[in-house]
């Protein structure tokens, strides 16, 4: 693990903990979390010491391309969203949460990463938005605390909401899609939404993809297969996308990013390592965190055993100061904690262990 050799204001950290952690590790025997972040940081560095390539985004291309290919999806949810966003009973309110953090559960699911195993269809049925899906995917979630955030979302009101993101293209879509609801409903008047620095595990989201994804919806020829489509879907996601543009422009939608996401850290050091990022972290009503990387590093990665319970894995620090984050993370490598003994049972007897543990078809939502 070769210092880190440019002038970035992360390189000295990036050093310090390489000297203080992992001094003499090497690709083959160091830990992989901090190996896998370590190779991101590097790949950036080839960039940041070039003369004229210094902020390029190799994995750009990739992640537009990726993005296309989720149109049918991205049509259907737009098209349904003036229903969602109507006044409406706290009833219903409760029928669309439910549905929209599902939606925005399996978002995840369809990251570059894995998209290599699987094919068109089941990209489709994990996009997919009909309730009947969505309900025949609940299976598939080994640890459902949604209800318990409902508890602290049905009194929310106007509150701050940070999102800790994790892919563009599909995934932020639909990450957007929640927090526009959550502004709409009155829940939020603020969303965060907290971005990497650099490329990152390939797709990450970065500030500057934001309004490039708005962009790209507003492009009539960004989108495939438009002889598939009506004017009235085409209108309808102009709206919603025009609104959230609105929502950057008034300040209600705030896109920041900090080096702390970069570190190849578990987020046990946060207090420690980025202590104005903790402190103004503890502000927000609600701290969504997205995605495998970002719960492998809120567990510090770590072979738990699986009934472990969410609470201690996350670690003192951020237990004892967040009480209100939750994970929305489907299962793409081993750590898992939070099962009751009985689910743990079960699935072991039905699934082998890549199947729910690195597949991806499996998925945790675990709230502290
Ligand atoms: O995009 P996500 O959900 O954070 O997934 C990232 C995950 O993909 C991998 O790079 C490969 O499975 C994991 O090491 C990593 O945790």
């Amino acid at each position: 693990m070769l210092p880190i050799q440019d002038n970035q204001a992360d390189t000295k950290t990036w050093n310090e903990h390489i000297k203080k952690y992992f001094e003499g590790s090497t690709w083959f025997n160091g830990t992989w979390l901090f190996n896998e972040c370590y190779i991101y940081r590097r790949l950036a560095e080839i960039f940041f010491n070039s003369k004229y390539w210094f902020d390029y985004d190799c994995f750009e291309r990739q992640k537009n391309d990726t993005f296309k290919g989720s149109h049918q999806a991205v049509f259907d949810l737009a098209s349904k969203m003036p229903e969602l966003i109507l006044p409406m009973s706290e009833e219903k309110l409760e029928i669309v949460y439910h549905e929209l953090i599902q939606v925005c559960l399996w978002g995840n699911a369809t990251d570059l990463s894995l998209l290599t195993n699987m094919t068109q269809e089941d990209i489709q049925r994990l996009q997919a938005i009909e309730k009947d899906l969505l309900a025949e995917r609940r299976k598939f979630i080994l640890v459902d605390d949604t209800e318990k955030l409902w508890e602290k979302l049905r009194s929310l009101q106007g509150g701050r909401i940070d999102f800790v993101l994790d892919n563009s293209g599909f995934e932020v879509y639909v990450d957007m899609i929640l927090a526009d609801w959550l502004l709409q409903s009155k829940k939020a008047s603020k969303i965060v939404l907290n971005c990497k620095t650099i490329p990152w595990f390939v797709s990450d989201v970065m500030p500057k993809d934001m309004p490039m994804m708005f962009e790209n919806c507003l492009d009539p020829d960004f989108f495939p297969a438009k002889e598939t489509r009506t004017q009235q879907d085409v209108d309808d996601l102009v709206i919603m996308v025009k609104r959230w543009q609105g929502y950057v422009a008034n300040g209600q939608l705030e896109i920041r990013s900090h080096d702390f996401w970069c570190t190849g850290l578990s987020y046990w050091y946060m207090e420690s390592e980025a202590p104005e990022l903790f402190n103004e972290m503890k502000q927000s009503d609600l701290v969504i965190y997205k995605g495998d990387l970002n719960f492998r590093k809120l567990v510090f990665d770590c072979d738990w055993p699986v009934t472990t319970p969410f609470k201690d894995a996350i670690g003192p620090s951020m237990a004892n100061n967040f009480t209100n984050i939750i994970t929305l993370r489907t299962n793409k490598a081993d750590p898992v904690v939070g099962l009751s003994e009985e689910t743990k049972l079960d699935i072991e007897s039905r699934a082998t262990r890549e199947e729910w543990r690195f597949s991806g078809k499996y998925a945790v939502v675990e709230y502290n």
